[in-house]
């Protein structure tokens, strides 16, 4: 599994390797430069061509990004490229590694200060190379250095317009928070690139918030720095919180859930694959449960049950066939129904309506105890687990009901460790405003309070998993365990906005529940395979679509 660093995070793993004498900062700093010159080639085989002119634009910052620009320049220059470099800054105050790097350059080539700069500068320039700032990025980028790359963008769509590139982060874009640091809203902050060279390891910032946009794509250069060692982790001297997962499609991760999910394929009883119970709404309202349901059912719950008011009965009796149905007239006859032991997974939400009735109802559901409750297949590992609380069913607790519980603090205050809410942003604001207060606060300051630490606060506070959904959708639990699933870059699916999206996410999760998976790891697994099979079905999709997708996605995972 890809783990994605923060800023004080990729400063203390380089540290503790130089320390170890391992590594110079000025080795870091020419792999770095290295990565960089054969991620472009890489990319634009082409501009390696030999007996062409090719003309190169180095913008370079004041810190060690700049430093890494000067290694570049120098690449290039050696590479046969005509190149210019401006510098932002005063070269007697650079880092001293930077510093090396730019008397280094001096040898061959002159710096240019960047208040010299024009649009000419671009035209016949195959390249420009932005190398302000990166992870050192505290206080909003200055306009001096966002005009030059606005411009070299702009310039972008002449014939032969310059490629940009950019060194660890687009300047600007806060690595921690993937928010645009910025101090007023004229515009300027709206740059990019065309490729992003990372160093070691990506950066939270790339995969949140702005990041997702302004990156374009993402190439991590190896400079042979270690992997995150854990021991760090525990205390010796790593920077809390711990990494941030990425939920990717790397072949480990594959390899790992293809495993879990097709764990419980040799037990032959349905009820051995658990049991879902999903609350629908009144006479009209039943779609959103009912995609649920279908999602739930397909991800491989053994059995699931719809739930609905009487009057609605007919109505999903029409449209359900696999799916259970039963009557819920009120709150004391889910309790009834949840006297069945078999019944180890819950989801209230989505469709459900926000009358007394339904409030009824998730008291209920949240307030019910069965001490000989089923705990699903992995049941050894469910007892381990942080949201292992004996008696209590797992829960999705989605839509409707995030209203409710943002209405009622008593009912916020009987959240366990095995809900799992799933607010999009809109929810989570109600549910959370004083979060999200903070992360809708301009950012001026880096590093910036991110989605990742707003989701990690929520969850603290909940005392169970939360899923803040976006195409950046972030996952934590109370203990600070978090991930990303994002759909960007190749795993970019922007038709996954599509109405009843989300239903069907709250389906899945609450499947795999019921097939025993902890409240965690099944809303990572929820959310990445709802990316995976959007991918698999392409442009045109809606919601009825999602689960349909999922035995190739299954297929695919070896399942
Ligand atoms: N870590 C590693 O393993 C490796 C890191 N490497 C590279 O180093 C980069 C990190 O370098 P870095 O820490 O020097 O930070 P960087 O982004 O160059 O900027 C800091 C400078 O900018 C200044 N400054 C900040 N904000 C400002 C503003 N708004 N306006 C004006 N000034 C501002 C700030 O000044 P200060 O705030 O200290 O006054 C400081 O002078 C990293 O992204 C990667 O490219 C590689 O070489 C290989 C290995
Ligand atoms: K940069």
């Amino acid at each position: 599994m890809t783990e994605l660093l923060t800023a004080a995070q990729m400063r203390a793993i380089e540290k503790a390797a130089i320390d170890a004498g391992e590594v110079t900062g000025l080795e870091l700093m020419e792999r770095a430069g290295q990565g960089v010159v054969d991620a472009i080639f890489e990319e634009w085989p082409a501009l390696r061509r030999v007996g062409e002119t090719h003309r190169a634009v180095v913008l370079c910052g004041p810190g060690n990004n700049g430093g890494d620009g000067f290694v570049v320049a120098r690449l290039l220059k050696e590479a046969g490229w005509e190149v210019e470099v401006f510098l932002y800054g005063d070269p007697k105050k650079l880092p001293p590694d930077a510093k090396v790097n730019y008397e280094r350059w001096g040898q061959t080539g002159v710096t240019i200060p960047l208040s010299e700069i024009r649009r000419s500068y671009y035209q016949g320039a195959g390249l420009v190379i932005d190398a302000f700032f990166g992870t050192g990025l505290a206080r909003p980028l200055p306009l001096e250095c966002s005009i030059p790359i606005r411009d070299a963008y702009i310039n972008q769509d002449q014939p032969n317009g310059p490629r940009i590139v950019a060194l660890d982060v687009p300047s600007g874009l806060c690595a921690d928070s993937g928010f645009f640091l910025h101090d007023d809203d004229d515009g300027r902050n709206w740059i990019g690139c065309h490729l992003t060279v990372t160093f070691h390891q990506a950066k939270l910032g790339h995969y949140l918030e702005r990041g997702l946009t302004l990156c374009a794509r993402i190439i991590k250069a190896d400079i042979g720095l270690p992997p995150i060692d854990r021991r760090w982790v525990r205390g010796k001297g790593f920077v809390p919180p711990l990494p941030v997962a990425l939920l990717s499609s790397d072949e480990k991760q594959l390899a790992g859930l293809g495993n879990r999910l097709g764990k419980a394929k040799h037990k032959h009883h349905k009820y051995s694959h658990g049991h879902a119970l999903i609350l629908s709404g009144g006479v009209g309202k039943g779609g959103a449960a009912r995609l649920a349901a279908r999602g739930a059912l397909r991800i491989g719950a053994g059995a699931v049950t719809l739930g609905a008011p009487p009057a609605a009965l007919i109505e999903n009796a029409a449209q359900l066939n696999a799916i259970m149905l039963t009557a819920f007239k009120d709150a004391d006859s889910l309790t009834e129904t949840l006297q069945d032991k078999r019944i180890n997974a819950l989801c209230l939400g989505p469709g459900l309506g926000l009358g007394a009735r339904e409030k009824e109802l998730i008291v209920a559901a949240l307030d019910q105890r069965s001490p000989g409750l089923d705990p699903g297949p992995q049941t050894q590992a469910a007892r381990r687990g942080p949201g292992s609380s004996p008696g209590l069913r797992p829960i999705v607790l989605d839509a409707d009901v995030l209203t409710h519980l943002a209405q009622d603090d008593t009912l916020f205050g009987k959240l366990h460790a095995k809900c799992i809410l799933t607010p999009h942003a809109g929810e989570f604001a109600r549910l959370f405003p004083d979060f999200a207060e903070k992360l809708n606060a301009p950012a001026t300051k880096g590093p910036a309070y991110s989605k990742v630490d707003a989701t990690r606060d929520a969850a603290k506070r909940a005392g169970c998993v939360v899923l803040f959904k976006g195409p950046d959708t972030v996952i934590a639990d109370p203990s600070g365990r978090c991930s990303i699933n994002a759909s960007v870059y190749e795993r970019s699916a922007p038709w996954l906005a599509t109405a009843g999206s989300g239903d069907v996410l709250a389906g899945f999760i609450t499947g795999l529940l019921a097939r025993g998976f902890q409240p965690m790891q099944a809303a990572e697994t929820g959310a990445w395979l709802h990316t995976e099979c959007a991918l698999g079905f392409g442009p045109g999709l809606i919601a009825e679509d999602i689960p349909e997708e999922l035995p190739k996605v299954f297929q695919k995972l070896g399942v």
